[in-house]
């Protein structure tokens, strides 16, 4: 049984954490941490974990996380970069569900994100936990930087195209939606009921900070530069994305087949039958992506429909999925959910 900290536990993704951790057979909670709601019983404020998380919420700094064998932030960025080092230091493992071990690159970092990083050195040794691209670095990671929830949905959309060399890298574009869960719990006026519910609308056309994270994931696939246009859209839905990418062949594959035999072994990856369109209910509150993938009228232009649950396979799901990875759990542990519909 392995001692787990969570960092950030009245948000969405917390709350998601706490679903899912509170029936893993391997994984006993710990410490729960909010500064605002500490010393109130976690199941006040979230009865659906009534009779399965009996702790209080505590501040961070009652927290004795260095206690843990693993601590998740599900904080805002820039929040797990300042306390990842003496934790990793005191041998417990880091799983960040913010942006803050996610780039590579310092500079580009600090321009989208607009603060100083204050563990470049991390950053260099972290591991980014798409599993389904970087298994095998995910088992000895110190530090672990979970994936965003549209670059979950896009890279995995167009890995398999990718990877085989099959498409232009030069006009790949990625049109993806997402539920308003996605922009957290804390209140903001375009997030209000009034505001975001039967409306529909574009956002960060110019550019948007999971842009650069998407685009060095495709890089690493591709090993080349590649050209991107990333829009994404807020939708009048509570969970989940729908991502619609477009790429053309260069070559003439089939790419069903392609996309089967790519994901034939993994648990969390389902490719649908041809001529399928995947709806976000069918993923709702799962691990699972489930993926289409057309060549409409048979033309060189391919189209990937590919969902999540942004806060499952998008974050708390995914960092569950990694922790397995991690500590030697078979990798669909606690995480065997069927979706809700409707
Ligand atoms: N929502 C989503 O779909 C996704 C979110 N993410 C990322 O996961 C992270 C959490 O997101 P989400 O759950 O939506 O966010 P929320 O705004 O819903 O929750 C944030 C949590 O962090 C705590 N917190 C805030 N500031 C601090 C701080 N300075 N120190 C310690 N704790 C703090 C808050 O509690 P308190 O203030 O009481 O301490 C709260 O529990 C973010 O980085 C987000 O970008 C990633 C993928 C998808
Ligand atoms: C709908 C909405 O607002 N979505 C958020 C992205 C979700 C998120 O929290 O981003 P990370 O995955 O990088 O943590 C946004 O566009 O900023």
């Amino acid at each position: 049984m392995i001692k787990v900290g969570v960092v950030g536990g009245t948000g969405y993704t917390g709350v998601e954490l706490l679903r899912l951790l509170a029936r893993h057979p391997g994984a006993q909670l710990h410490a729960i941490t909010s500064r605002g709601d500490a010393g109130m019983p976690v199941s006040d404020m979230f009865p659906s974990l009534r009779g399965r998380v009996d702790l209080r919420f505590v501040t961070p700094a009652e927290a004795a996380l260095d206690q843990c064998d693993v601590v998740f932030f599900a904080t805002p960025n820039g929040i797990a970069m300042q306390q990842a080092s003496d934790l990793v230091n005191a041998g417990v493992r880091v799983i960040d569900l913010a942006a803050d071990f996610r780039i590579r690159d310092i500079a580009e970092w600090e321009k989208w994100y607009g603060m100083q990083h204050a563990a470049p050195a991390l950053v260099a040794e972290a591991v980014y936990g798409l599993p389904e691209r970087h298994r095998e670095q995910i088992r000895s990671a110190r530090v672990l930087a979970n994936p965003g929830c549209y670059p979950t949905a896009v890279q995995l959309g167009f890995l398999p195209l990718i990877e085989s060399g099959a498409v232009d890298l030069s006009y790949l574009v990625a049109d993806a939606k997402s539920g308003v869960s996605g922009a957290g719990r804390k209140a903001e006026v375009h997030t209000l009921f009034a505001e975001a519910a039967d409306s529909f609308k574009a956002y960060g056309v110019p550019g948007h900070r999971h842009l650069p994270e998407i685009r060095q994931g495709l890089v690493g696939m591709a090993g080349a530069p590649v050209g991107l246009t990333f829009v994404p859209h807020l939708t009048p839905m509570i969970r989940g994305i729908h991502a619609t990418l477009y790429a053309k062949l260069t070559k003439d594959v089939d790419v069903q087949a392609l996309f089967e035999n790519r994901y034939r072994s993994e648990p969390f990856v389902d490719v649908l039958p041809p001529g399928s369109h995947p709806e976000t209910r069918s993923v709702r509150a799962s691990n699972i992506c489930r993926i289409a993938v057309h060549r409409p009228q048979g033309g060189d232009v391919v189209v990937v429909l590919s969902v999540i649950d942004n806060l499952v396979k998008g974050a708390a799901g995914q960092a569950v999925q990694n922790m397995n990875i991690m500590f030697e759990f078979d990798e669909m542990l606690g995480l065997d959910v069927v979706p809700v519909s409707p």
